[in-house]
This record gives structure tokens, sequence and C-alpha cells, in this order.
């Protein structure tokens, strides 16, 4: 295991079990993951949850990151209010190995009232075992960057 393996994963109360799963299935991938919680059911405010694991990954103390809420919208929605934060909301794995490949996203959201465990699974592995492509997708991201527009 190695530094350059580390990603953030939090929640809403939404599903912190299937967090929780996620969480263990990414670590058995070799990544070491920072779970930042919650880890009790009381209901709580998913923009706290997502800054937080985004600061992470702004920071570059996490190379990733990955977010449930109940829609994985508004955990995004304040995840890419970040600097230097590219999350992208999938619900396919085609989006997911996509938003790494084109995006160089650097956080995946998911809906835990919209996806299944199974399906929770295969997009977080399209997401982690995709590569950004560079080229002209690099020219497109750097755009996105408020500095750059
Ligand atoms: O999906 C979400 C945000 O995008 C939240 O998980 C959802 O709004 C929480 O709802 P409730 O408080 O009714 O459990």
């Amino acid at each position: 295991m190695t530094a350059s393996k580390r990603i953030a994963i939090s929640s809403d109360h939404a599903d912190i079990p299937l967090r929780q799963t996620i969480a263990n299935h990414v670590a058995s991938q070799g990544w070491e993951v920072v779970d930042i919680g919650p880890t009790t059911p009381e209901s709580t405010d998913y923009p706290v949850h997502g800054k937080a694991a985004a600061d992470l990954v702004a920071s570059g103390d996490c190379q990733l990151g990955i977010l449930l809420c109940g829609t994985g919208q508004g955990i995004m929605m304040a995840a890419n209010k970040v600097p230097g934060i590219r999350c992208g909301i999938c619900s396919d794995t085609f989006s997911a190995a996509m938003i790494r490949q084109h995006n160089d996203a650097n956080m995946l959201s998911l809906g835990a009232r919209v996806v299944g465990k199974g399906l929770a699974l295969a997009i977080v592995d399209a997401f982690l075992n995709a590569e950004f492509e560079g080229g002209r997708h690099a020219t497109r991201v750097d755009m996105i960057e408020p500095a750059n527009s």
C-alpha cells in the first residue's frame, strides 16, 4: 500500500451500510480508505460531509473520493464548490469510467436511494479502474476551473 492510493469516503445518513460496504470493497483493492463518516444513522446534512471529503481531495491528502447521499445530487453539488474538485454523479458504469477518462474526475457521487449495492460496487470499480486520457481532454478540463475560464 502506498500513499498514492488514499481515498476519502463520506455520506449523509441515507445509507451508511452501503457506504461501509463500498469502503470495505475499496480497501480490499489496496486503497487506504479515509472514511470520515458519519457512523450513526441520525439525520445529518450532506453539505458538511461533501465538503469534508472534498477538502481531503483538494488538499492532496487523498487522491480520489467517493460520496453518497440519497440521490447523490446534493453531496455532489457541495463537493463541486471546493476549488479543484471535479465530482460526477453516476448511475451507470459507462459514465463512471468516462468521468475519469475524459473529465479527470477526482470524486464520484452515488445515489444510495437510486442504485443498489451490486450496481454501486460496479460503478465504483469502473471509476477506480479508468485512467484520464489527457490530450484534448486536458485542455478542456483546465477550462473548468474558474480562474481559467
Ligand atoms: O439526497 C439527498 C441530497 O441530495 C439527501 O440524502 C436527502 O435529501 C435526505 O433526505 P431525508 O432528510 O428526507 O432523509
